[in-house]
């Protein structure tokens, strides 16, 4: 299927547009026009047509046909909307079916298979294709014809035009003794074709700049076999310049690139070549024609513009060979090819990624752990602020529950004997009572009084005084049972009260107290101990009766503290 490819033709827009053309009518005319040219281009390029004659077979079989074919199609893609005709291609396929049939079945074909088509130009690579197309011109009559690459110096051919790649084999020498500077000895490996021979022809001329420097060798007429062995006997100081060798001297044939393999398995010396297809792995490469570069002017060519010829050589190493020889001094800008690629090479943009992946998550984690960190940090500081305010909370409470005792103890304590004050007994009388009314227990209350208090006072002092009040109230608290409670109601009067006790008990009770009181010795001025005596009232809530209330209590044990001072004083009085 041949490539069809459009062609551009780019026209001059003749004139202006109406100034005052609306902006979308000015859009749409130039839509039109683009796609109108667009059509017109492709139409144009498939007006022509031109057939390439390929020498050396199929792509897959021929690595200099690919070669050419890939800058043949490079070259006409990169013209987009560019002067390309339909290509169609043919090949002489010497390497399948041999070179005889392939050549005596060209004819024929391409009459029977081209009499309808008009072609505008024949183009040959290589010089299997020059020499047959130039021998038979009753082919494609009229129809221009291009020899790219026809190999014989100096060749015209009877119609057409000749496109011959002028070699430098002064360079091709001349490059093998820079890299290698120890090369005494190059043998030239080569055929006894006319073409091989015409380069052996071109090294000869060459190698004469040189004189005795250098010990020139042509090997072109032995079999393969001898040629692998002769190569497997070269020492150092000798370089092998091989050029692309098919047969042998016994009618043998080979592919070029498969006797550069063999010569390379076999040899101890370097191998350069002069075509870029022959730098194959163990080839070390050379000034070579490039068959891209080839391609490219075919090209040129079929779009009518004058082919470039000039710069189709170049110098391509194969990289590891050129390391396995130790060259030297490899000319800038030389093509290396089957260079290892670092990892830096290979892998750059996955390093890169990868790399700024690991940043980015650096960065986050980083970011994250310092959010975290700077959380944990707030968190500790509110813990321990809560801590510290609970504390203090806490110090506080305690601090008010001490004071608010304090207050307590002071509202319901009798400052000079520290028993409770009269306020405090009210509250007590007062609770009993409850007890009483709920329970029906016995309560009773013991009304005590110092006998003639003043006289001890206006005797003795008012300190005598307090001691008397202190040793009584000291003598009644270690009188107690545990349930009884003893305040200083006022002066030199205390209340006793005892629950679950009955009047007659009570009785009893202070009695005991008094007889105590008696025997109390109470210190004075001038090392003196006096004796006192105390009145007790005692009254009791009867539970059969009308329940009491804690004034008519004290009224009762009152009224019977009164009788007993009446009657004489140091003395108990059971109430009513
Ligand atoms: N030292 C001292 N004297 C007090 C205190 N409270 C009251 N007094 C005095 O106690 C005296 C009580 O005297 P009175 O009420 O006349 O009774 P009394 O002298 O004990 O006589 P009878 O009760 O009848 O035996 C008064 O002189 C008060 O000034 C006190 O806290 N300390």
């Amino acid at each position: 299927m041949p490539l069809t490819l459009p062609r551009s033709a780019p026209p001059r827009i003749r004139g202006k547009l109406p100034r005052k053309l609306p902006r979308a009518a000015a859009w749409a005319c130039a839509v039109f026009w683009l796609l109108a040219q667009a059509g017109h281009a492709i139409a144009a390029g498939e007006d022509r047509k031109v057939l390439v004659l390929y020498s050396l077979g199929a792509e897959n079989i021929s690595a200099w046909q690919a070669m050419v074919h890939k800058g043949l199609y490079d070259e006409l893609g990169r013209k987009a909307w560019g002067d390309v005709p339909m290509i169609f291609e043919e090949r002489f396929d010497v390497a399948r079916v041999g070179r005889q049939p392939s050549l005596d079945s060209m004819a024929p074909y391409l009459r029977t298979k081209y009499a309808q088509v008009k072609l505008d130009a024949v183009v040959t690579e290589n010089y299997l294709a020059a020499t047959f197309l130039n021998s038979h011109p009753e082919l494609f009559p009229g129809v221009p014809r291009f020899y790219v690459n026809h190999g014989r110096r100096g060749w015209r051919p009877r119609d057409g035009e000749a496109l011959e790649v002028a070699h430098d084999y002064g360079r091709m020498l001349g490059v093998i003794t820079r890299v290698a500077p120890s090369t005494r000895r190059i043998v030239v490996v080569g055929d006894k074709t006319p073409r091989v021979q015409e380069w052996i022809a071109g090294a000869r001329e060459a190698a004469r700049a040189y004189g005795q420097r250098l010990q020139m060798e042509y090997w072109d007429n032995q079999s393969f076999d001898e040629l692998y062995r002769r190569a497997s006997l070269l020492k150092g100081g000798t370089a092998i310049l091989m050029f692309a060798t098919y047969t042998d001297s016994t009618g043998g044939a080979a592919l070029p690139s498969d006797v550069a393999r063999k010569l390379a398995d076999v040899t101890q010396v370097p191998i350069f070549t002069h075509v870029e297809s022959l730098v194959v792995p163990g080839i070390a490469g050379g000034y070579v024609l490039s068959g891209e570069a080839i391609g490219r002017a075919v090209a040129q060519v079929l779009q009518g513009q004058p082919a470039d010829m000039s710069n189709v050589q170049r110098y391509v190493f194969d990289y590891q060979t050129a390391e396995r020889y130790g060259l030297v001094n490899i000319p800038q800008g030389a093509l290396m090819l089957n260079r290892p690629h670092g990892v830096w090479e290979l892998y750059r943009w996955q390093i890169l990624t990868g790399v700024g992946l690991i940043v980015v998550e650096g960065v986050l984690i980083t970011a994250l752990v310092m959010a975290l960190r700077a959380r944990r940090r707030a968190m500790g500081a509110l813990n321990d602020e809560r801590n510290n305010l609970e504390d203090r909370v806490l110090q506080r409470t305690l601090e008010l529950l001490m004071a608010n005792t304090k207050l307590e103890q002071l509202a319901t304590t009798d400052p000079l004997t520290g028993i409770a004050n009269r306020r405090k007994m009210t509250e007590h009388i007062a609770k009993e009572l409850e007890r009483v009314r709920r329970l029906r227990h016995p309560l009773a209350l013991l009304m005590v009084d110092i006998d003639h208090f003043k006289r001890i006072n206006d005797t003795y002092g008012h300190e005598a005084g307090d001691r008397a009040i202190i040793a009584v109230a000291n003598m009644l608290s270690a009188s107690l049972r545990a349930i009884d409670t003893v305040a200083r109601f006022g002066g030199e009067e205390f209340v006793l009260l005892m629950p679950e006790t009955d009047l007659e008990t009570a009785g009893l009770a202070a009695e005991r107290l008094r007889e105590a009181a008696s025997l109390l010795a109470v210190e004075v001025d001038g090392g003196l101990a006096i004796a006192l005596t105390i009145s007790i009232g005692v009254a009791a809530s009867r539970p059969q009766q009308a329940p009491d209330t804690a004034s008519s209590l004290l009224v009762r044990a009152d009224k019977a503290l009164y009788q007993a001072k009446e009657e004489g004083r140091n003395r108990v009085v059971l109430g009513p």
